[in-house]
């Protein structure tokens, strides 16, 4: 059985991506160069885009890489892309500012993950992690413990002095911060005292910053070593599971019921302890099934009078978020509807909108269909509605427990 339930904590990522990457050589700012095929910052944006509880992604790129930018994005409609600076901290300034602007009144409140576009392997585990940090304790910083030993160099190359370790972090991205906070951190920065991070302006403004784990894979690529290692990293293979679902909701006289997140005026009603939407529950069985780790019964307990008239899309949103923390990517999912009435049809497009929206995918990776059973069986006679589902996710290799 999972961990209890945990509603994902809302967050707008900020992606900086103005820089033009003079370490890592290469012609092309490295952000727009192809790792294993495809663009780092399309890797990165893709990071957050499966990651539950996004919000909005805002990426701010230098002048002169607009092309650059749409290329590596294309089919991402829903991103803001603001202009940079000279500096990493102009450019984060210029996102903070403009996300600021878009979001009103909601903004101080706000959480917002501010991300190096050169960073394109946090996982969806971490960046919910930080989110859910920033929530709690306002500010939240992925860091790695210094292993190894420190020394400082003199001019002449030679060693200087030795540098206690014990409490050094080696920092990484994405911070999360309340946006309002962290905004105003920025504003009172002494423009002369350029910071190589944010949370070292939120600690000049007095803020207190927890520690999260970073991970070592987590790198930033710098130099063209960096590339050589990341390519040879992609080529390790995950595995791909395949999970599916099944469940039936009986029909009873009403006036509207739930298919896969859209309410349908009918003239029957899904009859269940949740609002019956038996698409999103073969959906979200389908995922469990993929990930080995139970069914939605087991999650949610049609005992539980929490869950009495609850909306489906919170279980949905459960096993996406199940997904997240064991690093699995959610590949593709695919439902049949089984009834004679209500016709799928007309909201086959709404339902595929929905289910992309609330896993947090685009909506090619989201499909919808239906069929009758000619009148045959319990859906025939219009007794019930079934859903049968399959989910393909991609994920670390599982560790072999038998051995
Ligand atoms: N004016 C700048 C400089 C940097 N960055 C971004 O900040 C992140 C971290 O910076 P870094 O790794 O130093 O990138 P570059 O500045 O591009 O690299 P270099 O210092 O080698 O030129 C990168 O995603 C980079 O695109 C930015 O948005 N605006
Ligand atoms: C923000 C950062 O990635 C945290 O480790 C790092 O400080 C960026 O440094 P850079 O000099 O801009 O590469």
């Amino acid at each position: 059985m999972s961990a209890p339930v945990n509603f994902t904590a809302p967050f707008h990522a900020l992606i900086v991506a103005a820089g033009t990457g003079q370490r890592a050589g290469g012609g092309v700012p490295k952000q727009y160069r192809l790792l294993a095929g495809k663009p780092v910052l399309r890797r990165t944006v893709d990071a957050f885009a499966g990651t539950p509880g996004l919000q909005s992604i805002t990426v701010v790129i230098g002048a002169g890489q607009e092309a650059d930018c749409a290329s590596a994005l294309s089919g991402i409609e829903t991103l803001t892309v603001v202009p940079g600076g000279a500096s990493r901290q102009e450019s984060v300034r210029n996102g903070l500012e403009d996300l600021t602007r878009r979001l009103g009144d909601a903004a101080e409140a706000a959480v917002v993950l501010i991300h190096d576009a050169a960073r394109p392997f946090a996982t969806p585990r971490m960046i919910q992690s930080v989110s859910e940090t920033a929530h709690r304790a306002g500010a939240a910083l992925p860091a790695l413990p210094v292993v190894d030993t420190l020394k400082s160099a003199a001019a002449d190359g030679t060693v200087a002095a030795t540098v206690p370790r014990a409490g050094l972090h080696r920092a990484q991205t994405p911070q999360g911060f309340r946006l309002g906070a962290i905004l105003a951190a920025h504003r009172a920065a002494d423009p002369a005292q350029e910071a190589t991070d944010d949370a070292m302006l939120a600690e000049l403004a007095g803020l207190p910053i927890t520690l999260v784990p970073g991970e070592e894979t987590n790198v930033k690529l710098t130099t063209e070593a960096d590339f050589a290692a990341a390519e040879q990293r992609l080529s390790v293979a995950r595995e791909t599971r395949t999970g599916m679902g099944f469940d039936v909701h009986r029909l009873v006289t009403g006036d509207h019921l739930w298919l896969c997140g859209i309410r349908i005026d009918h003239d029957q009603t899904l009859l269940g302890h949740s609002d019956a939407d038996v698409g999103l529950h073969a959906i979200t069985d389908a995922i469990l099934g993929a990930l080995g780790d139970g069914d939605i019964g087991q999650h949610f307990p049609p005992s539980d009078p929490q869950w009495k008239g609850a909306p489906s899309d919170a279980f949905l949103r459960h096993a996406a978020t199940l997904a997240a923390r064991r690093d699995a990517k959610i590949l593709h999912v695919d439902a049949t509807l089984i009834c004679e009435a209500p016709k799928v049809g007309p909201h086959r497009a709404a339902m595929r909108a929905r289910v992309a929206d609330i896993l947090g995918l685009s909506k090619d990776r989201v499909s919808i269909k239906a069929t009758t059973t000619e009148k045959l069986g319990f859906t025939g006679r219009g007794e019930g509605i079934a859903c049968q589902a399959v989910a393909t996710l991609s994920l670390p290799p599982y560790e072999d427990e038998s051995e």
